[in-house]
C-alpha cells in the first residue's frame, strides 16, 4: 500500500463483487438492451469499463467531460462542461456512469443537462455515494456503496491528478491534502 493512503476502504475483490451485480441489475432492468451508458470522465474510466463487461444485453458508450475540482480536493462548485456527447440521445435509454457522488453538483447539473435532450429513460449509476456531504438532492437509480466523509482515491479517483491507477478505494491521508492547502 502506497504509504500517502490511511486504509483501504474497499479493495480490489469487493469491488468487483459489487459491480458485477450492479451489472447484472442494470441488465434484468433493460432486458430489450441498446442502452447507452455515458461515463463522466475522467474519474468514471475504470468503473464504466467493468460495468459494461458485466452486463448481460448491448450497451453502447459515450463520454462527457467535466471538472469541478480541479487540482484540489474541495469543489469549486462550478462545472465546466469540456468534451460533450458524440451520439444524440433522444428517445434512448440512457445511464449516467459516475465513480462518485459528493455534493452533487457535477450529477445535478449533468443531469439537468442532459435531460433537456429527451432521453427515453435518464438513470444515475454510482460507485460511490458519500450522503454526508450532499448540497443538492439527486436520486441515484443504482449505487455501488455508501461511504463515510472521506477524501478516497483509487479505482479512478484521484487527488490533484494522482493515484487513479491503484486498484483498491483507499482513505486518503488528511496530511496530503492540508500540506498542499497551507503553500
Ligand atoms: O458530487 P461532486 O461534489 O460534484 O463530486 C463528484 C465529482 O467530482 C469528481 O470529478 P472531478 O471534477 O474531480 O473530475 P475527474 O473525474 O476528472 O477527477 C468525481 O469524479 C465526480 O465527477
Ligand atoms: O472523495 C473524493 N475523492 C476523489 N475525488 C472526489 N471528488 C469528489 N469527492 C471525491
Ligand atoms: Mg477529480
Amino acid at each position: 500500500m502506497r504509504e500517502e493512503i490511511k486504509e483501504i476502504l474497499l479493495s480490489e475483490e469487493q469491488i468487483k463483487s459489487r459491480v458485477k451485480e450492479l451489472g447484472e441489475e442494470i441488465s434484468r432492468d433493460f432486458p430489450e438492451g441498446d442502452v447507452l451508458f455515458i461515463g463522466v470522465l475522467k474519474g468514471s474510466v475504470m468503473f464504466i469499463s467493468d460495468l459494461m463487461r458485466s452486463m448481460k444485453v448491448d450497451v453502447n458508450m459515450d463520454f462527457m467531460a467535466v471538472s469541478s475540482y480541479g487540482l484540489s480536493s474541495e469543489t469549486s462548485g462550478v462545472v465546466r462542461i469540456l468534451k460533450d456527447l458524440d451520439f444524440d440521445i433522444e428517445y434512448r435509454d440512457v445511464i449516467i456512469v459516475e465513480d462518485i457522488i459528493d455534493t452533487g453538483t457535477t450529477l445535478r447539473y449533468l443531469y439537468d443537462y442532459l435531460k433537456a435532450r429527451n432521453p427515453r429513460n435518464l438513470k444515475i449509476c454510482c460507485l460511490l455515494d458519500k450522503p454526508e456531504r450532499r448540497k443538492v438532492n439527486i436520486n441515484i437509480d443504482y449505487k455501488g456503496f455508501e461511504i463515510p466523509d472521506y477524501f478516497v482515491v483509487g479505482y479512478g479517483l484521484d487527488y490533484a491528478e494522482k493515484f487513479r491507477y491503484l486498484p483498491y478505494i483507499g482513505i486518503l491521508k488528511e496530511d496530503v491534502y492540508k500540506k498542499d492547502k497551507s503553500n
